[in-house]
């Protein structure tokens, strides 16, 4: 079917690199549209715009992608439900088959706060590159780059992971900061760092950029730990593949149900501990673009007739990491990418 195209908007069957700049593209369109609501107290319009405009950039992208981590199933989530294709080769056929992960909006109650660390971002691998991780919790540790393999391991206590983290980073305990999200069932693990004299930094939510910023020298954040969303942890893996630093995610499953359910996504044993490889194989590209400001990216700054983005653009192949500045102009831009 591709042939059917004119010869210049012929893909290469390959992952390009140019693809990973696309991407930026793509979560610069969310994070503008979900910057219409920060603070205005609706998480769920916030989301909803951003959804909308990644779905519309993401035709402008020359790929056949398939949604692997999404919105929810084709019955809950009427855009970047899971195994939608997207792309502008989606409906003819052609161009690099890619497996993408979304998060349009991570951290929507942030954003309906106007509190820090909000998101729009994007992952992209070659085919099967990514867990299908299915819609529950998954229990996450992480550090950054530099370290010996398997310095800290989920099945570790915090007082043995702190010590050995400490040893490896010839520091103190009390020298280490932990970022984990601020929830009752987080209550015990922060007793336990606190015991040990470790620092802790509580975020709200977003723990997509609370795992990326154990790999951002001056984010100060030593090593995340606690449980998040499962989608959310693929995310963070693929950003970890690129920019470096080791993850362990184990998926936290409440019932016999949910373990059939994610039979169903390939998921063969349920007390499996997945490496950063695990969740996101291959060649890998990830984007974020700030909504709102944190450690990593500034949010969108809207002015007259404009904003400014800040995004992040990394590759696993090449490792290089890129910054991007987008000085955006609504009076040139098509107001499908504004919303
Ligand atoms: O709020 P919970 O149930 O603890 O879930 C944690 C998950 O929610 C988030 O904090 C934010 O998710 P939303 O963007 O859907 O609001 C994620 O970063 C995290 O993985």
């Amino acid at each position: 079917m591709a042939e059917a195209l004119p010869s210049k908007h012929r893909p290469e069957m390959v992952v390009d690199r140019n693809l990973a700049l696309e991407l930026v593209r793509v979560t610069e369109a969310a994070a503008l549209a979900a910057s219409r609501w920060i603070g205005r107290g609706d998480k769920n319009a916030a989301d909803g715009a951003a959804v909308e405009a990644m779905r519309k950039a993401f035709d402008t992208v020359a790929i056949t992608g398939t949604v692997v981590i999404g919105e929810g199933e084709m019955d809950e989530a009427p855009m970047l439900y899971i195994g939608e294709k997207v792309g502008l080769y989606a409906r003819a056929g052609g161009g690099p088959e890619v497996d993408i992960a979304v998060d349009p909006l991570e951290g929507t109650s942030i954003t309906a706060k106007g509190g820090p660390n909000a998101i729009a971002t994007v992952a992209l691998a070659e085919k099967g590159g990514f867990l299908h991780a299915p819609d529950i919790y998954m229990d996450k540790i992480a550090v950054g780059p530099g370290l010996p393999d398997g310095v800290v391991n989920l099945d570790a206590t915090p007082e043995e992971n702190l010590r050995e983290l400490a040893k490896a980073k010839k520091c103190s305990i009390s020298d280490l900061m932990v970022c984990t999200l601020d929830r009752d069932r987080h209550k015990e693990m922060i007793k336990a760092c606190r015991a040990v004299g470790a620092r802790i930094t509580l975020i709200g939510d977003g723990d997509v950029a609370g795992v990326i910023n154990v790999s951002q020298r001056d984010a100060g954040i030593d090593i995340y730990m606690g449980s998040g969303g499962a989608p959310e942890g693929v995310l963070a893996a693929a950003a970890l593949r690129c920019i470096g630093g080791q993850m362990q995610g184990r998926l936290m499953f409440e019932n016999d149900e949910q373990v059939a359910r994610a039979a169903t996504m390939g998921v063969d044993d349920p007390s499996r501990i997945y490496t950063v490889e695990d969740m996101a194989r291959g060649d890998v590209m990830f984007a974020a673009t700030g909504v709102t400001s944190g450690a990593m990216l500034r949010g969108v700054r809207r002015f007259a007739g404009g904003a400014y983005t800040h995004s992040i653009v990394m590759r696993s192949k090449s490792g290089t990491v890129r910054y991007v500045e987008g000085h955006h102009n609504f009076d040139r831009k098509p107001s499908a990418f504004v919303a």
